[in-house]
């Protein structure tokens, strides 16, 4: 789904990340971990096509990247959702709205039945006509868990999604981030919370990647 060969990346010069070869395959649950300023968000916007290697391949859903046009970027927009750090929203917009704008920018009539249906999966379902500014940290996830998810993408990639939610919150994020796994959904859940991956274990069949020494190391046993 994901390919890095000899991966380098850096801004302005000064090295991030460095040599990195790696598979993301289909329907696989990776956390990154790694501490703050290691690059997780770097690697998550190379691999939504976001960035270009400095040096190496990326191979995006059988793309390579640095042959791939603004349009093919577009399109891969349907393939790849993404849960952004901030998850930002339009305020004048209720939810619901929100949460369908990535079908009105791709030319697509939202299903009203659908939407109720993704919505309410989050726990959003009284929350449709809520504006967001009036929505809880825990709201907010769950809506841009939903928007990153309204096209249907084969990967999601999440960073820190749990970053300002309390520990109940979390785990109810983790649930439905698991259940899109086993949905078939390949998942990339960028964190720093450990808790967070050892609370994954009884739910799903994930793989710790640990940024270290501008390196993506494959962690496992020690978590
Ligand atoms: N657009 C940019 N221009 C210059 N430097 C940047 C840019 N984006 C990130 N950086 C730097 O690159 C490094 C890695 O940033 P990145 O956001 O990828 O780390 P992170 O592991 O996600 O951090 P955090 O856990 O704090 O979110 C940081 O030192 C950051 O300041």
């Amino acid at each position: 789904m994901i390919a890095f060969d000899d991966v380098s990346y850096g801004y302005g010069g000064t090295p991030l990340l460095r040599g990195i070869s790696l598979r993301l395959t289909p329907g696989s649950f990776h956390f990154l971990t790694g501490p703050s300023g290691a690059g997780k968000s770097t690697f998550l916007k190379l691999c939504y096509g976001e960035l270009m290697p400095v040096d190496g391949k990326v191979s995006l859903i059988g793309q390579d990247r640095a042959a791939m046009s603004r349009d093919d970027i577009a399109r891969l927009r349907g393939r790849i959702g993404v849960v952004h750090q901030d998850c930002q929203f339009l305020d004048h917009l209720p939810v619901a709205e929100n949460v369908a704008l990535p079908l009105t920018v791709a030319g697509r009539e939202a299903d009203a039945g659908e939407l109720r249906e993704l919505l309410s999966w989050v726990g959003l379902g009284s929350r449709a006509r809520a504006l967001p500014p009036s929505l809880s940290g825990g709201e907010r996830q769950r809506a841009a868990l939903a928007r990153a998810v309204v096209l249907s993408p084969d990967l999601l990639l999440a960073d820190e999604p749990t970053g300002n939610l309390d520990w109940e919150m979390s785990l109810r994020l983790l649930t439905l981030l698991s259940e899109l796994n086993r949905m078939g959904k390949t998942i990339v859940i960028a964190t720093h919370d450990l808790n967070l991956i050892r609370a994954a274990k009884p739910m799903v069949s994930a793989r710790v990647l640990r940024i270290k020494d501008r390196q993506i190391i494959h962690a496992g046993a020690e978590l």
